[in-house]
């Protein structure tokens, strides 16, 4: 046995033809966090979507917990948040029902909400710092605070594994320190995570792992790299000018 949670070997993405990914292998095991970082386009969102199945392999092979993943059927064990497509959805939900509804996996659509459900959507609504929005409709919070109900929603699930699409892009750094200390303590729990993100802000100190993307190829796997020039870069904000000692603001772009 392995504590292997995810395995992507030689994987190819094309679209319409055009190679997105090119022979890309990643390998994430338990309690790793593990950054995908990288330019505009360069990749990052496909790989991510490639290792849940969203888009399919040219060529290559994903293993989700040891299993192929076309006969991964497990998916409750990972919880998945994927890139914002801008505030408001117009649905007048609840914080605590968008929460609640992470919990469907598990319980099933047809079984009434049990204990256990309730505690669940509970911690992960504390884990977040929402805990007294719960009752307010979604559409009243803001974009940072919209962002938080959907990582609950992900937590509230229990997975062994996130996977988060840039889950602090244009977030406001009260979110993105709620977000950080969310993830802490996914993680103290013995929580596995894959994230994509061009900006670590407050959590480059969580993150084990960088996997630089580039034009549809690993160019580095490692240890957080320098952003080269990054504070030259147009329109870049300090993001945390009070502690240089940490290293990563901004990474591609
Ligand atoms: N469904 C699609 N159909 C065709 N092309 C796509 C599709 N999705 C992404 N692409 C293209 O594939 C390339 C990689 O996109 P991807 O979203 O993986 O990049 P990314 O690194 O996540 O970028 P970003 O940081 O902008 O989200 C881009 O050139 C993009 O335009």
């Amino acid at each position: 046995m392995t504590d292997s949670v995810v395995s992507v070997e030689h994987g190819v993405v094309a679209y319409d033809d055009r190679p997105v990914l090119r022979d890309v292998s990643l390998r994430v095991t338990t309690g790793e966090v593990v950054a995908v970082l990288g330019a505009n386009g360069s990749g990052k969102s496909t790989l991510i979507r490639a290792v849940l199945g969203l888009v399919p392999l040219s060529a290559g092979t994903v293993t989700l917990f040891d299993t192929p993943q076309r006969r991964f059927r497990q998916w409750s064990r990972i919880g998945y948040v994927p890139q914002r497509i801008g505030a408001g959805s117009g649905v007048p939900a609840t914080v605590a029902e968008v929460v609640a509804s992470g919990r469907l996996a598990r319980r099933g659509v047809l079984r009434p909400p049990g204990s256990a459900d309730r505690t669940a959507v509970a911690e992960a609504l504390s884990a977040v710092g929402l805990s007294d929005r719960a009752g307010d409709p979604v559409g009243t919070l803001s974009g940072g605070q919209q962002q938080r109900t959907l990582i609950a929603r992900a937590l509230a699930g229990q997975p062994e594994l996130l996977i988060l699409d840039e889950p602090t892009a244009g977030v406001d750094s009260a979110s993105q320190d709620a977000f950080a200390e969310a993830l802490r303590g996914f993680v103290a729990g013995g929580g596995t995570v894959l994230l994509v993100a061009h900006e670590l802000g407050p959590l480059s100190a969580l993150i084990t792992r960088a996997v630089v993307v580039h034009h549809g190829e690993i160019a580095h796997d490692g240890a957080v790299p320098e952003p080269a020039g990054h504070h030259a870069a147009p329109g870049h904000e300090h993001v945390h000018p009070h502690a240089p000692e940490e290293s990563v603001g901004m990474w591609g772009g």
